[in-house]
């Protein structure tokens, strides 16, 4: 598969060129009769960290699981426009989307480790993606201090992952996603359940797991975009006739000129605290 080399999202004020991993071209989701999100055109770059932000229900998290085609397991929802992964549409015809799951990983809000072992929380999806039961205790070892947590745990494995604290958890969520190698990484707001140090260690996490990965982060936390992303996308929400509202992307662009220079009177409200 071919990566196309793109322009940055803010390409109408950048020369900058990025290679974009993700695309999407014109996505709007529905769920029955209801659309929660209309016409989003936009490229994640490659290891870089883009943060989505804006007032609750503008479709941030619908968004995100269009990316790993999670929006499928919810019955009812319809995916319009084109998702690209380095180049290929992942709702083509012959995708598999277990496969497009692989490579693009979630991490959810509530930190959710299987009731097993520490050990077995990451050798479990592992094994399923077919690393061979030798290599185990290297994959485990890897991914744990991928996720800064080895220190913590490394005499502890056999413990379940449940007996961890809710930080400890998330982060064992996160080495069970990069266990399996992906590229990307979605987190659907990773530590809004967390404490303030637990919250920290994501951030600073997050910005080691740059290195290897592509992040895109769903956050209510516009503290937490400025320090953890490198471009910002502010979602908000419209009504139409009847009162209903649908969700579209305002702006997008460095993180920087969203919060201290942003184009649209929208993102300015929102970034100040005027209103979500
Ligand atoms: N499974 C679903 N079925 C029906 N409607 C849904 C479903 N999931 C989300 N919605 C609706 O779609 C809209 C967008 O929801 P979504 O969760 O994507 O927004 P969000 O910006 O992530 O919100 P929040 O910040 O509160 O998490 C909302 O109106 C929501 O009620």
């Amino acid at each position: 598969m071919n990566s196309d080399t793109i322009d940055t999202p803010n390409s109408r004020n950048s020369s900058t060129t990025q290679e974009a991993i993700l695309r999407t071209e014109n996505v709007s989701v529905t769920y029955g009769s209801f659309q929660a999100l209309r016409g989003v055109s936009l490229d994640i770059p490659k290891n870089q960290v883009v943060a989505f932000i804006g007032p609750s229900g503008c479709g941030k998290s619908t968004l995100l699981r269009c990316f790993n085609r999670l929006n499928d397991l919810i019955p009812g929802t319809k995916v319009g426009g084109k998702v690209t992964y380095q180049g290929v549409d992942i709702y083509g015809d012959k995708v598999d989307p277990v496969q497009v799951r692989r490579r693009i990983g979630m991490v959810f809000q509530k930190p959710n480790p299987f009731p097993k072992s520490i050990y077995d929380n990451i050798a479990f999806g592992a094994k399923i993606n077919g690393y061979k039961k030798s290599e185990m205790d290297e994959i485990v070892e890897r991914s744990l201090r991928q996720a800064a947590l080895w220190d913590e745990v490394k005499d502890k494995l056999k413990e379940s992952g449940l007996s961890l604290s809710g930080g400890q958890q998330q982060r064992l969520c996160i080495a069970r996603t990069v266990a399996i190698e992906p590229d990307v990484v979605l987190m659907d707001e990773p530590a809004s359940a967390l404490d303030p140090i637990s919250t920290r260690k994501i951030e600073e996490l997050i910005q080691e797991l740059k290195e290897n990965y592509t992040i895109v982060i769903v956050t209510h936390n516009m503290q937490q975009a400025t320090r953890v992303a490198d471009f910002t996308a502010f979602f908000n929400a419209e009504a139409e006739e009847g009162g209903k509202r649908f969700g579209y992307l305002v702006e997008y662009d460095r993180t920087e000129a969203i919060f201290n220079n942003p184009r649209e009177e929208y993102t300015r409200q929102y970034v100040s605290g005027k209103f979500g």
